[in-house]
């Protein structure tokens, strides 16, 4: 797990790291370490760094001057340095003086008898110092026709200019790099929005800053893998929790069939499935246990709820009563249009069995209007602040999903490709969640877990080309072994051939 501090908390503790730090002193670390990861860049994609080209976009502020003073630390290694001035008036003084006194070069932009485009195109690196922490909007004056400009791999200087540093949105023209280096903790555009796509590789440079508790945290496969209920001696069937499923109908079984499938895959206990579609069900998953209606649904330690089920007086019934068994629920799809549509129905929950919603953008919009949550550019404040309204655990897709509860802890998980945006794979995701409830865990990492075993599928999955939801559901185990494995556990009954060693759920004797 990381953790991700918001622009004003990196702040804070760089005024009070300056205020006890030699002049320029913080300025040349962070530097040096993007000098360090361009030098790294440049040996990796054109076999050397002597001579090499590397421009410099430079803006009007300190993120200009980590620029400059890279661009030192390159020519003490040979490489050719051109810095564009986009701001020549507001350049950082020291690191313009240092990168001069070294041999590099400086051109002011517009380039009075040179062709900054051609200088940008013909570079084998280039360094965005145009804009950092003070960033607002996308990019502007010249800019954007440099960017575009860009042929070589781009290494970004703390954030990919252009993208908003608490947002990681992206609202016009903005930098996409290949690495981006930042300094003293990662900010939430790393990890959210456009962020991730743009930033390309985050390597982390320390500083030695004294940081309080981050506002957002990042699951990482160590973490998903210790959480992981993994059956012992003593379970059956029912020990480690039975899923069940409310979901589908005649017009949508597939939506069951996914769900279903996806919490077979994710643990070894039973699921039961509860809907108009159970003879789908039982022929594609026998192990379910499947009948037509909650009541008769026997018992379940999580209910999931939602998906293809219809928005109707019939849907309704069907969440009425998973709601009325009491037990935590994860509530997807058509279950989070029904509770807009019939907002009564919250009072059928039992206050204290958990819920998690998982809804995506517009089923965000249509549950949080009503009560008076809007979905901005800030996906953070909104999850929080729909998780707060509704006191559940709000589970919000997209390319980075972002997890938040009603005590306003948040964990996001950013997604490293898109293959997952595919009809049915929200389906899959949900039958995850209610695993996981369904195992006893606590609804926010059941939820960031199921996440992020849901996009390690996906990864694995695709491997480069389209996949469909089904597909994801083989993956599963994969993802889940990947896990555990990360956390150092090795799953039950895995013995290497010959050993005597016992699995880590058995008891050791003498
Ligand atoms: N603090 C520290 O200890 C350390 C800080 N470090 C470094 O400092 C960076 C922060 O530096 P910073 O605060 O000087 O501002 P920075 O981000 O360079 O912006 C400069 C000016 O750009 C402008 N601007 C705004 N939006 C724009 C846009 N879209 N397109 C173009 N221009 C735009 C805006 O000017 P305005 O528009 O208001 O005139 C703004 O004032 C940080 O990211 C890290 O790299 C490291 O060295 C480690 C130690
Ligand atoms: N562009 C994207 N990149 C990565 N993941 C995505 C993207 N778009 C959607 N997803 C993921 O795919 C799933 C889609 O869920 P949902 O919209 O409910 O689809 P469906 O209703 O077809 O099952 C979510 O887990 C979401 O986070
Ligand atoms: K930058």
């Amino acid at each position: 797990m990381y953790g991700v501090w918001t622009v004003e908390q990196i702040r804070t503790a760089e005024d009070r790291l300056l205020a006890v730090t030699p002049d320029g002193a913080l300025i040349r670390r962070a530097a040096f370490g993007v000098a360090t990861h361009a030098l790294a860049l440049l040996r990796e994609r054109t076999g050397g760094v002597a001579g090499r080209r590397v421009v410099l976009l430079v803006g009007s502020g300190n993120n200009g001057g980590d620029a400059l003073w890279a661009g030192y630390y390159l020519r003490k290694r040979s490489v050719a340095v051109t810095a564009l001035l986009l701001r020549a008036d507001r350049a950082h003084p020291e690191g313009l003086a240092a990168l001069r006194r070294a041999g590099g070069r400086t051109v002011e932009v517009p380039a009075e008898g040179a062709d900054a485009e051609a200088l940008v195109s013909g570079a084998d690196l280039v360094v965005d110092g145009i804009v950092g922490l003070s960033a607002h909007g996308s990019l502007r004056g010249a800019a954007p026709a440099l960017v575009a400009a860009v042929r070589a791999p781009v290494l970004a200087v703390d954030l990919p200019s252009g993208v908003d540093p608490d947002t990681g949105a992206v609202e016009g023209d903005a930098v996409r790099a290949s690495v981006t280096v930042t300094f003293g903790g990662r900010k939430p555009v790393h990890v959210l929005g456009r962020g991730p796509a743009r930033c390309g590789e985050v390597r982390l440079v320390d500083l030695g800053l004294d940081l309080p508790e981050p506002e957002l945290r990042v699951l990482e496969a160590a973490d998903v893998g210790r959480r992981w209920r993994m059956p012992g001696p003593d379970d059956d069937k029912y020990t480690q929790g039975v899923t069940g499923i409310a979901a589908g109908s005649s017009t949508y079984p597939g939506a069951a069939v996914l769900a279903c499938g996806s919490a077979v895959r994710a643990t070894s206990g039973m699921v039961r499935y509860a809907g108009w579609a159970a003879d789908e069900v039982r022929s594609r998953w026998p192990e379910v246990v499947a009948t037509g209606s909650v009541e008769d649904a026997g018992r379940v330690q999580a209910w999931v709820v939602g998906p293809g089920l219809g928005t109707g007086q019939a849907g309704r019934d069907v969440l009425a009563a998973v709601f009325d068994d009491g037990v935590p629920t994860c509530v997807d799809a058509d279950g989070i249009s029904l509770l807009a549509k019939y907002p009564e129905l919250w009072d059928r929950r039992d206050p204290d069995a958990a819920v998690v919603l998982t809804p995506h953008d517009r089923e965000f919009a249509r549950l949080g209007e009503p009560l008076g949550v809007e979905l901005g550019p800030d996906r953070v404040a909104a999850a929080r602040a729909l998780a707060a309204r509704t006191n559940s655990v709000v589970l919000l897709k997209g390319n980075a999903t972002v997890v938040a509860d009603q005590d306003g802890r948040v964990l996001v998980n950013p997604a490293r490709s898109s293959w997952l945006a595919t009809a049915g794979s929200g389906d899959v995701l949900t039958g995850l969640v209610g695993s996981l409830l369904a195992a006893g865990e606590d609804p926010l990492f059941a939820a960031a877990c199921a996440s992020w075993v849901h996009v390690r599928a996906g990864e694995l999955a695709a491997d480069g080309a389209p996949i469909s939801a089904a597909d994801v559901l083989g993956t599963i185990p994969a993802a889940v072994r990947e896990a555990v494995l990360a956390a150092g556990r090795r799953p039950p009954l895995h013995r290497p051939e010959g050993a005597t060693a016992l699995c880590d759920d058995e008891p050791r004797h003498g």
